[in-house]
């Protein structure tokens, strides 16, 4: 395991390294790899693009790129973003078809002619690796989850690896979205392990939302408005997961910077412990896919595994 209790030396918060516990889960998944394997089986994740986004085009690489890290098997397919809807529904059979494919992820948002919601029951529920479909959804909210949607897992992950109660805390979760925060505020309210958390879900049409942060002992900001949350709007000590990631134009090669959803410098005075972008929650959604591909594998092909 590696040392995540790390200080940062000028005010004692602690910096919580997504990078570092990401790498532990890919340890701990590449293991699993090897497990698989013994039993014959490959693991396998289908990535499918339908946008020209070039923020879309990163992470799809990157997630190519975890994957041969750890002995997962990718397949990439692009589709153009003004192709028929059909074209990605037909798409999704044919992977739900394949058995050398245990997961599927369509990376979103697609274009505005596609339907969504459609696309999400298009694949099948036991190769949902995102979690987006509504049995799995369903799971999730009675307490019995398969796939944990990989941001609010990976969010999870860190809280449990620097030791922060959710028990009894106050959080509040800034967004509603059906990938980050309304997944996010439902495992922080689930008995058990990093959950038992008082959860306060906010939104654009909340009131006070000071008020609440203000008392908040773990903030989860998940807005996509940069630098939203000022670090004088927290209370002392607070945790702090900054979900968001932004784009802004910068004087950089380039030609812009990541920034959170949270004003990082104000709030790290503030804070007792907050995530960094990049190198916070980031890495931890692309580890947790790799997690729910190798957890997909292993229900596919009846390889008992040793997984949450
Ligand atoms: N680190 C990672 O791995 C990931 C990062 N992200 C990033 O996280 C951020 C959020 O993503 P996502 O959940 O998909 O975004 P969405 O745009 O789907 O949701 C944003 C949420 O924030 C709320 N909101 C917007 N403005 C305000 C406001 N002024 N006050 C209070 N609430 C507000 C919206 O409210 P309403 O519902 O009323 O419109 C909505 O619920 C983005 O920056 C995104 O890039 C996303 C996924 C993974
Ligand atoms: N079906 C689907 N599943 C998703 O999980 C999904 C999606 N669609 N659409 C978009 C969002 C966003 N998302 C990110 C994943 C990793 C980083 C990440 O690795 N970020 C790095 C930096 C990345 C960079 O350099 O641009 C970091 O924060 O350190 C960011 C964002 C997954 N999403």
């Amino acid at each position: 395991m590696t040392e995540t209790s790390g200080e940062d030396a000028a005010d004692g918060t602690r910096i919580i390294d997504g990078e570092a516990v990401a790498a532990d889960v890919r340890d701990d998944v590449t293991a699993h790899v090897e497990a698989l394997e013994a039993a014959g089986v490959t693991p396998g994740l289908a990535t499918v693009l339908m946008s020209d986004d070039p923020a879309s085009e990163t992470y799809v690489s990157m997630k190519q790129r975890d994957c041969e890290e750890v002995g997962i098997e990718s397949v990439h397919l692009e589709i153009d973003a003004d192709a028929p809807a059909e074209e990605l529904y037909d798409t999704i059979d044919d992977l739900n078809e394949r058995e050398d494919v245990h997961g599927i992820l369509v990376q979103l948002p697609v274009p505005d002619h596609v339907d969504k919601r459609r696309v999400l029951r298009r694949i099948a529920p036991e190769k949902d690796v995102d979690g987006f479909h509504p049995e799995n959804v369903g799971r999730l909210v009675a307490g019995d989850a398969r796939f944990k949607p990989c941001t609010p897992h990976g969010v999870q992950k860190l809280l449990a690896a620097y030791d922060v109660e959710t028990e009894g805390a106050d959080a509040v979760v800034v967004g509603r979205s059906d990938i980050v925060g309304k997944p996010m505020a439902n495992l922080l309210i689930q008995k058990g392990p990093v959950g038992n958390a008082t959860t306060t879900v906010c939104h654009s049409r909340t009131e006070d939302l000071e008020g609440k942060l203000a008392t908040a002992d773990i903030v989860i900001a998940a807005v996509g408005v940069p630098e939203f949350i000022d670090g004088s709007a927290l209370k002392e000590g607070a945790t702090v997961i900054d979900v968001g990631i932004n784009r802004v134009d910068a004087d950089t090669e380039k030609g812009y910077e990541l920034v959170g959803d949270v004003a990082y410098e104000s709030a790290k005075a503030a804070a007792g412990a907050i995530t960094p972008v990049p190198g916070g929650v980031g890495p931890m959604t692309r580890a947790m896919l790799l997690y729910n591909t190798v957890k997909a594998a292993g229900l596919q092909s009846d390889v008992s595994l040793d997984l949450d």
